[in-house]
């Protein structure tokens, strides 16, 4: 089975003020191409520092990580913004939907950053909406419920078809019967698309759905 990320030793310092916060201090982490995994743990014990570190939106203070092979940690800047573009699909507990657009151009955002033509960023999101079961295009995500704008967030993540979706508290913000609908729906698209799936979370339900559970606890990280 192909590895898709290799996490090596992996420490993370924060400085606040005169004080050093070791979040991360010895992640060892590999995960397989089309595996589900989730990764739970106390609130502030580093769940979405290591996810973001995964996605390229931070950087460890000290290890190595490697997307398929490749060292992350000696992209340029401008590499870094490629490889979320096209790898990644990035899901957030607060969606970060752009409130005043329709869901269709929502949807349409990562084709646009990527220089698409309109006509196949438009086919594109409109698949990738169908896949997440909303139909209405031209709607404000402004209007739409809480458990809607996720699967907004989710078709958007899904996209241009990313290797991998990171998601951070995912239903954090939804009701439970939500919840479980998410759950389900980041589970059908890790098996019929075969996309690698990392889940942060605080929800035992969403985490059991996972092939793979981690625990982060005082910096470290137990398999459980
Ligand atoms: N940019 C930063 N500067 C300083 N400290 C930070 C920074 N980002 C995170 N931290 C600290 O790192 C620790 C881990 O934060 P992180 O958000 O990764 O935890 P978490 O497990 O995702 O928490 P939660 O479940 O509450 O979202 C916290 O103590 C937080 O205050």
């Amino acid at each position: 089975m192909s590895k898709i990320y290799r996490l090596e030793h992996i420490e993370k310092v924060f400085l606040s003020g005169d004080d050093k916060v070791e979040v991360l201090k010895d992640i060892t982490l590999e995960i397989n191409t089309g595996e589900s995994v989730a990764i739970v743990g106390a609130s502030g014990s580093g769940k979405s520092t290591l996810l973001h570190i995964m996605g390229a939106l931070d950087y460890p203070t000290k290890g190595r990580i490697f997307f398929k092979d490749k060292n992350i940690g000696l992209f340029s800047e401008k590499q870094k913004a490629c490889f979320r573009n096209q790898k990644i699909g990035f899901v957030f507990q607060f969606h970060h939907l752009l409130p005043e657009f329709s869901v269709l151009e929502n949807v349409a955002m990562p084709g646009i950053i990527r220089g698409l033509s309109k006509s196949r960023i438009f086919s594109l999101a409109k698949e990738a909406l169908s896949m997440v079961g909303l139909e209405e295009f031209s709607r404000p995500v402004s209007v739409l419920s809480g458990g809607e704008k996720q699967r907004v967030a989710i078709a958007r993540a899904i996209v241009l078809e990313p290797e991998v979706i990171l998601a951070d508290e995912p239903t954090g913000n939804l009701d439970e019967a939500n919840g479980v609908k998410v759950g389900n729906l980041l589970c059908h698209l890790n098996k019929e698309l075969g996309t690698t799936l990392v889940v942060v979370t605080h929800n035992h339900t969403l985490a059991s759905l996972m092939q793979k559970t981690y625990q982060l606890k005082l910096g470290e990280l137990h398999a459980l």
